[in-house]
């Protein structure tokens, strides 16, 4: 059997996804080798999240990879991927489902317990999402939003360092890198109340659309459940045409109630609304009537 070649961005998070898999795969009886690729977006740290994220900054030199043959396999944060595949690839399986709950974390000397969410009055709070600051200014009208950029860990030191009082990240990355947070409050917000990024906290493994054989050993590793649950989630942000930079939450929970939160623009604030996904095929098309009206 062919040696797989895994092809990852160099950031710890990204590692530790490239890794996951190549143990996975290795439990299959796979050789795996991982390649260290850097991205557009791992060299640009100044430009707004905003004009990056979503439009393929994190993705276009691994796509390439997969293109040319360098590597076999790219292994993403599944909610980072664009909502169409590139022509030529394909996503051959997803990954189990982390807890897909945002984490509020929250310097000590700025937490409050008489306020909503715990943080003391006119706070500042580093984000640099349209999704994170359109639910967060619909809780509490004092918030000051301060862009926030870089990967997990150089976010978590702005934190310390005292730039903010507090920042939202996805609990998946935190867990994943097992961080030592023990100098920091955390406040885990409830995926149904303050809503996700469409696949949050799954894996997509793409591979080249002809790559029948790597498809099939992929097929062995797909989560058939979480797979259904994120195409309703994703449906939703390919019909408004919409990357990261969109302010829309969707979550779909394991009773399959889909929870949205949309806003048309941020500074307006989200709008929340729940639907039955079972037994429903125009699920996406019900949500999409509803929030666009
Ligand atoms: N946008 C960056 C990004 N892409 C994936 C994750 C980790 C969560 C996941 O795997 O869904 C993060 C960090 C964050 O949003 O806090």
């Amino acid at each position: 059997m062919k040696k797989i070649i895994i092809g990852s961005r160099g950031s710890d998070l990204a590692l530790w996804q490239a890794n996951y898999v190549k143990a996975e795969l290795q439990k299959l009886g796979q050789e795996v080798e991982i390649k260290v690729i850097s991205t557009q977006g791992d060299r640009i740290q100044h430009l707004s999240f905003d004009k990056m994220e979503g439009k393929g900054f994190f993705t276009k030199e691994i796509e390439a990879a997969l293109l040319d043959k360098s590597i076999d396999l790219a292994v993403h944060s599944h909610k980072d991927l664009e909502t169409t595949s590139p022509t030529g690839l394909q996503i051959a399986a997803v990954s189990y489902r982390e807890d897909p709950s945002e984490l509020l974390l929250i310097r000590n000397d700025s937490v409050d317990d008489n306020e909503v969410f715990g943080i003391k009055k006119n706070p500042i709070i580093g984000t640099s999402s349209a999704r994170r600051k359109s639910q967060l200014i619909t809780f509490r009208d004092d918030f000051e939003i301060k862009d926030l950029r870089g990967n997990v860990g150089t976010r978590i030191n702005k934190l310390r360092e005292g730039q903010y009082d507090a920042i939202v990240l996805a609990m998946a990355g935190v867990k994943r890198l097992s961080l030592d947070l023990s100098d920091i409050s955390i406040n885990t917000l409830d995926p149904t109340m303050f809503i996700p990024a469409p696949a949050q906290g799954v894996l997509g493994l793409q591979i080249r659309e002809e790559d029948t054989a790597l498809a099939e050993i992929l097929s062995k590793m797909n989560d058939t459940e979480v797979q259904q649950r994120i195409e309703i989630e994703r449906g939703v942000l390919r019909n408004l045409d919409g990357g990261c930079q969109m302010p829309l939450g969707v979550y779909c929970d394991e009773e399959q109630t889909v929870h949205v939160a949309f806003a048309k623009r941020w500074e307006d604030g989200a709008e929340y609304s729940t639907y039955a996904a079972k037994n429903n095929a125009n699920i996406v098309e019900e949500i999409l009537q509803n929030i666009t009206q």
